[in-house]
């Protein structure tokens, strides 16, 4: 499926253009109660998504990806903490207001198309249901049905299949065109691609990416790196927090608001927690972690090495068989890269911390 700009201005024909809807949230703690247990499954989520920005919350099973959207979608509280969808405060908002973001502002996609869709109703049908809940003074502005199919790829006779007609990854894209029924600033779909074969998966994104034209903004989840690749970026949830971000393909660690940072899996395979770490500040305003049983850099003693401006090329330093582990700027942007492990002669070998450290370790 092809999905062109046409579609687009049909789409947007003759009515006032979406305004995607941006989200925040800090600290956000969210607690299920479990036969007398409380199960953190966020534990202090600090995140900004702009208005228009396409985002894969990615992350390993059971790290609290679906609760946040879940929160976002105002369908759990938040426990602690703040989030606020657009001006509206998650915490504080009544259920009247939870239920008009939805209405209105907010489309939600749950995990498994079918949950979203009625099967004895038309895919038209099934839209034109969804429009319904749309508040009488907006009204004039809902597009019919089938143009909002038609952003998702799906029309002529597809659009009077019921679901159980069209193949899975045409029941993924209705189930999008009826979160789009009121033409919402904010999609919110979980799993999305799940069980599709990879020309479905295609087609889900591109409809996907047709949304994020029209001017919405798109947040999914998702467990799949190469669907996450192909949004504007990604955030990585590890353990109820934003443990990583990526952006064009290239992974980064967020220093969180209490200055801690994840380190990837990885990297804790060698540097488990309670490892003691050695931070080496450098000129160029990047960092090195050393292990406090680690050689240390070979520049000096507690002296600030010199900087090394690419650290995938042989230098003066990492002659020495020490490795810049974290580089990239630690000012400013508060990110900082993890680069690829390089020794001697600057020639990526692989991962042990021998290879690491030096191989004189
Ligand atoms: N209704 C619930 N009651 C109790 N605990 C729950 C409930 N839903 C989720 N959890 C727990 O909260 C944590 C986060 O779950 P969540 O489903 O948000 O993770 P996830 O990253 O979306 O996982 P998956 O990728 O497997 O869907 C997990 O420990 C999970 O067991």
């Amino acid at each position: 499926m092809s999905l062109t700009m046409t579609d687009m201005s049909v789409a947007g024909a003759a009515r006032p253009p979406i305004r995607g809807i941006g989200l925040t949230c800090r600290g956000l703690v969210s607690i299920y109660k479990l036969e007398g247990y409380d199960v953190v499954a966020l534990a202090g989520v600090d995140l900004d998504i702009e208005p228009g920005e396409s985002v894969a919350l990615l992350g390993p099973s059971g790290s609290g990806k679906s609760t946040l959207l879940s929160v976002l979608a105002g369908l759990l509280r938040p426990s602690a903490g703040r989030a606020t969808v657009g001006e509206l405060d998650l915490a504080k908002a009544t259920e009247v207001e939870l239920h008009r973001m939805r209405a209105t502002d907010v489309g939600v996609v749950l995990q498994g198309a079918s949950r979203n869709l009625l099967p004895y109703l038309s895919a038209e049908q099934n839209v034109r249901f969804a429009q319904r809940g749309v508040p009488a003074e907006r009204r004039r502005d809902s597009p019919p049905p089938r143009e909002i199919l038609s952003l998702v790829g799906l029309t002529r006779g597809r659009v009077r299949l019921r679901p159980s007609g069209l193949a899975p990854g045409e029941r993924q894209r209705l189930a999008i065109a009826v979160a789009l029924a009121n033409r919402p600033g904010l999609l919110l779909a979980d799993e999305p691609t799940s069980q599709l074969d990879l020309q479905a998966r295609d087609e889900v994104i591109g409809a996907l990416e047709s949304v994020r034209r029209s001017g919405t903004t798109v947040v999914i989840v998702t467990h799949d790196p190469d669907v996450g690749g192909r949004m504007g970026r990604t955030v990585t949830i590890r353990d109820g927090r934003v443990g990583a971000e990526g952006h064009r393909g290239e992974e980064f660690a967020r220093v969180a608001r209490d200055g801690s940072v994840h380190l990837p899996a990885e990297v804790l395979d060698y540097m488990p927690p309670g490892t003691l770490l050695r931070i080496v500040p450098r000129t160029d305003g990047t960092a090195w972690l050393v292990p406090a049983n680690g050689p240390m850099p070979a520049s000096g003693h507690g002296s600030v090495p010199a900087p090394v401006t690419d650290p995938m090329a042989p230098t003066s330093n990492n002659q020495t068989g020490i490795s810049p582990l974290w580089t990239g700027p630690t000012a400013g942007s508060g990110a900082a890269r993890i680069d690829k492990p390089i020794v001697g002669d600057g020639v990526h070998r692989g991962r042990t911390p021998a290879e690491y450290f030096g191989e004189g370790r």
